[in-house]
């Protein structure tokens, strides 16, 4: 008992020194999950970089953080001095870059939050790689990509993991921490010391599809796609039913827009090309029409509902 006890120290011990090792984070991609993973991390105070290539969306996003900042503030402190010091304080701990490179050279840690696309995200770490110091660990957001896929694209898989988490990030409390195979210790358990630093929960996952929650929630959400492709019911009583019977704070459709119908389709077509053969991941002729018509849920304005701007 002592010898364990003993154990449990030490390992919380290590976890402490971990997560302190942990202060400089550049985070790339500054759309609706980078600028959530930016924020939180600069409220926990961390040192942030938060990168975009598109400087249209940076300034969409610092919108976005200022806004949800002052709600964190209020629900944590109210009105008043001490809300108004945390959000300028959190705020001057973040500054927003165009170029990735340049932004990792004294990154202890870099969160990828970029479009769900395996060539995409590829490119962009093997130029990081050449560019972050020996000791940065690299970690990915993606929803359904891969680890393994991801982290072949660098010479530090002991260094590389996966960091998912809910969007919106400020509010929900779980982050899955994914290890491949190489990932060493040393870096999961940086990373899961720095996701409980960020205030999140954390769960220990392998690198099979979709983690847990979304190898779960995505055929949830695919099913209701195709029981509305059916004619059996409509996305609204979807919604409903699902809200008043099942107990879940959106339905299938107004978490498909709040996610990005955009993300959803670039999950999809992923997990089908990867697995031709099952039925439930084949394309979508709804799903299809509606992102090619521009319409990628609550931030283009419309989706399966319509959004006031
Ligand atoms: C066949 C083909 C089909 C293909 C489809 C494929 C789709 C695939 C999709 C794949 C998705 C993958 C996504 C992923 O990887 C993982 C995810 O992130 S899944 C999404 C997880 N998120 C949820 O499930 C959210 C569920 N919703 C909620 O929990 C609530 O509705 C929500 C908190 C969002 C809003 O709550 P609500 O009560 O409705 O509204 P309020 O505005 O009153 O907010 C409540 C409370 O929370 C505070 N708050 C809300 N948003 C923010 C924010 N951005 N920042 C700070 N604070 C926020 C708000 O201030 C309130 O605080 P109070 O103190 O209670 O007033
Ligand atoms: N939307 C969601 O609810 C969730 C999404 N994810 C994952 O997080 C990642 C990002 O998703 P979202 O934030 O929703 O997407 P988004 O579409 O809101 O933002 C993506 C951002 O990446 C930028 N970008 C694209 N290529 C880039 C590059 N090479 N360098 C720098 N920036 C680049 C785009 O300009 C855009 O601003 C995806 O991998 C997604 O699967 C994970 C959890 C939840």
């Amino acid at each position: 008992m002592a010898f364990f006890t003993h154990l449990t120290r030490r390992s919380l011990a290590q976890s402490a020194a971990m997560a302190n090792a942990i202060k400089n984070v550049t985070v790339i991609g500054s759309g609706l999950m980078g600028a959530g993973i930016a924020q939180v991390a600069a409220q926990t105070g961390h040192s942030v970089t938060m990168v975009d290539i598109d400087p249209v969306a940076v300034g969409k996003a610092e919108k976005r953080i200022a806004d949800s900042i002052s709600r964190v503030a209020k629900k944590k402190f109210g009105e008043g001095d001490e809300a108004t010091k945390f959000v300028s304080e959190s705020l001057s701990r973040l500054r927003t870059s165009t170029d990735a490179v340049a932004s990792v050279e004294s990154a202890d840690l870099v969160v990828e939050a970029i479009v769900e696309n395996l060539k995409t995200k590829k490119e962009l770490f093997s130029k990081l790689d050449n560019a972050a110091p020996a000791h940065t660990i690299f970690a990915s957001n993606t929803s359904s990509i891969p680890i393994a896929k991801i982290a072949e694209a660098t010479n530090r898989l002991d260094r590389f993991g996966g960091l998912h988490f809910f969007n919106p990030v400020p509010v929900m409390k779980l982050l899955e921490v994914v290890r491949i195979p190489e990932t060493s210790s040393d870096t999961y358990d940086a990373m899961t010391a720095w996701g409980k630093a960020m205030g999140k929960v954390t769960v220990e996952c392998k690198d099979t599809p979709g983690f847990i929650v979304n190898r779960l929630l995505v055929p949830f959400m695919f099913e209701a796609v195709r029981m509305v492709e059916r004619g059996e019911a409509s996305p609204k009583d979807v919604d409903t039913a699902m809200k008043l019977g099942a107990g879940h704070p959106m339905g299938p459709f107004e978490l498909m827009d709040y996610v990005g119908l955009d993300t959803g389709k670039f999950i999809i077509d992923g997990w089908h090309k990867d697995y031709p053969d099952v039925e439930i991941f084949s394309p979508s002729p709804l799903l299809e029409k509606l992102v090619s018509e521009g319409k990628h849920g609550v931030k283009s304005g419309e989706g399966f509902y319509k959004y006031k701007k």
